[in-house]
């Protein structure tokens, strides 16, 4: 745990350096001049790069996954990517648990597995199951903070590691001026940011009487933010103004339009099953697969927790 002192000495590098970058134009002098004189990377050397790393996590039913899901990914990346301020490194799709009660929901053993295979093929984004392992619902919030907390934790295991490379090659210089301020400067700028991706419908549903604690879409927005896709149907723009939270935070909101616009949904997909219709090219065929081998979504399945309140508002109104 780094302690006041370290962060502001921390900072204080930070603007140290910051202020040597105008210096090269105020001595004039040429790009050799200023590498020479340790003012900018050579050449040679990759250039920094100062976007913020961004962690994309999902969450929902996935009740089954579609292409629509896999597409909020992408739409999300380019988004954050063309404003210049932003690097995807990844995106996490993490299944709700059974405890969520929502009227229709099969297993999450399932439901995962369909994640899985409609992900094989993504290199960047992967099915995340400790959401749906635990025994009970939890907060969205709550899954948000469980991946920013697992990033913190691998950054400083990788931080520890180059330590020990460098007490291999003898260099142990760990607790040098230099070293300490390399550290804070790739720690500070290595972490990346968990944002909540979701679809407009989502963002509408902030809004809800006991379905979201008022505590928590703060948290949600001051602390993560939200890269939202808009959804036919659903006004998020108009929605955000007229929420106050929502306005406040506005900042912290991503509205993306998705113009190639594509109303699946889950529930038309096991409305098409139960009818016997096709759902090709609307998940993936591996999915599709899977669905017929294991005989899911019919009339039995639809019924799952029928007449049961869903989670959030049975705790919330119980708490209210
Ligand atoms: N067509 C879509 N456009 C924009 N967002 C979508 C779309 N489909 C799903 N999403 C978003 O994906 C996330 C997970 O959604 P979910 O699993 O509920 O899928 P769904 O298609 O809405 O299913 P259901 O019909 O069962 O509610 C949510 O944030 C939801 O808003
Ligand atoms: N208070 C909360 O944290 C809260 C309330 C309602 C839904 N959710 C989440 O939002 C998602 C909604 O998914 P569905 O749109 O499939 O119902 C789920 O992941 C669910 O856990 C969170
Ligand atoms: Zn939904």
């Amino acid at each position: 745990m780094r302690n006041i002192k370290e962060w502001g000495f921390c900072l204080n590098i930070w603007k140290i350096r910051k202020c040597t970058i105008p210096l090269k134009s105020r001595l004039h002098l040429s790009s050799s001049e200023a590498v020479q004189q340790s003012l900018l990377p050579p050449q040679n050397m990759e250039k920094s790069d100062d976007r913020r790393e961004v962690v994309l996590l999902a969450t929902g039913s996935f009740n089954p996954i579609t292409v629509m899901h896999l597409r909020l990914f992408e739409l999300a990346r380019d988004y954050l990517h063309e404003t210049g301020k932003y690097k995807v490194i990844k995106g996490i799709i993490s299944p709700v648990g059974d405890g969520y009660k929502k009227k229709g929901l099969i297993e999450a053993s399932h439901r995962l597995a369909m994640a899985n295979l409609a992900t094989k093929n993504s290199n960047w984004i992967e099915v995340d199951s400790w959401e749906c392992s635990q025994k009970e619902w939890m907060e969205t919030v709550l899954v948000l903070r469980h991946h920013q907390q697992k990033l913190a934790n691998a950054n400083t295991s990788d931080s520890s590691e180059k330590v020990v490379h460098k007490k291999g090659h003898k260099r142990k210089r760990e607790n040098s001026y230099q070293d300490k301020t390399d550290r804070c400067l790739q720690e500070s700028k290595v972490m990346p940011q968990v944002k909540l991706l979701c679809g407009a419908d989502m963002l509408e549903s902030l809004g809800k009487p006991n379905l979201w604690k008022n505590e928590d879409v703060i948290e949600i927005l001051s602390s993560f933010g939200i890269v939202c896709i808009t959804r036919l149907g659903s006004n998020a723009s108009n929605f955000i103004y007229e929420s106050d939270i929502l306005w406040k935070y506005k900042h912290m909101i991503h509205l993306v339009e998705e113009w190639i616009t594509n109303d699946i949904s889950s529930t038309k997909i096991r409305r098409a099953l139960r009818r016997g219709m096709s759902i090709r090219y609307l998940v993936p065929d591996s999915v599709v697969e899977y669905i017929e081998n294991h005989e899911l979504y019919n009339e039995r399945s639809e019924e799952r927790n029928s007449g049961i309140i869903l989670e959030p508002l049975a705790r919330n109104s119980k708490n209210s």
